[in-house]
């Protein structure tokens, strides 16, 4: 008689005894949590208790001790397999001042092998397709930040790495934004996210990891 064996969802990341210190100050010590694909990590706690230093580590920044891994490999920011499957938007990104909007969109659509549509499609979803044509430096702080939300979503991903996504949009932008990701996690991805707003780690998280406590 075969046994059938319950196979367990295996983690896309994996953080193991991590700890990182600036100098003499222990920002966080002894951290160990995994990431299933679609599931969401909320990372709580108050400014300065860590959260983007710990987003930073699981995206390449080298921890003072531990490992994280993705996909069962350690993280390399410089291996072309790890940046086709993490996407990030972590504090205020840099945008090219002479692309507009849409060029911004659709070099990184097609950098990622989607079709040309999809930027069009991506400034449609996220709100900003009336500035399509402006350049970064002259949009409200608001569509900056749709922006550079539209720079993760205008691409795949199986692992999106987000620091504070709701800050400066208003309230139609975080409802959409509560709906992008839940929908993200029912396609399969993992998501890591730091927040604020009790509303969005309500909506979209599955385990809370409290930093600072
Ligand atoms: N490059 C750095 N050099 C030295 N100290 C740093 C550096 N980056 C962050 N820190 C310190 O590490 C601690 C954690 O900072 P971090 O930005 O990770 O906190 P946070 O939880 O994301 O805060 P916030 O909620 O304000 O965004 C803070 O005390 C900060 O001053």
């Amino acid at each position: 008689m075969s046994r059938k064996s319950k196979k367990t969802p295996t983690s896309l990341v994996s953080v193991t005894d991590l700890e990182h210190a600036y100098g003499h100050r222990v920002v966080f010590d002894h951290l160990s949590f995994h990431v299933r694909a679609g599931r969401c990590l909320v990372l709580r706690g108050p400014n300065g208790s860590g959260k983007t230093t710990l987003l930073r580590c699981l995206v390449g920044e080298r921890p003072t001790s531990g490992t994280v891994t993705f996909d069962g490999r350690r993280v390399d920011e410089s291996d072309p397999r790890f940046r086709a499957d993490v996407a990030t938007v972590l504090g205020d990104l840099d945008f090219f001042p002479d692309l507009t909007v849409l060029e911004h969109l659709d070099l990184l659509a097609r950098a990622h092998g989607q079709a040309p549509e999809q930027a069009d499609e991506v400034l449609e979803a996220v709100g900003i397709s009336d500035v399509r044509d402006q350049f970064p430096g002259t949009l409200s702080s608001g569509q900056r930040q749709r922006l550079a939300l539209a720079t993760a979503f205008v691409r795949p991903y199986r692992l999106l790495v987000l620091d504070e996504p709701e800050q400066r949009l208003d309230t139609d932008g975080q409802a959409w934004l509560a709906q992008r990701l839940a929908a993200d996690k029912r396609a399969g991805a993992a998501i890591v996210m730091a927040t604020h707003d009790p509303d969005l780690a309500a909506a979209v998280g599955d385990d809370v990891l409290e930093l600072g406590a």
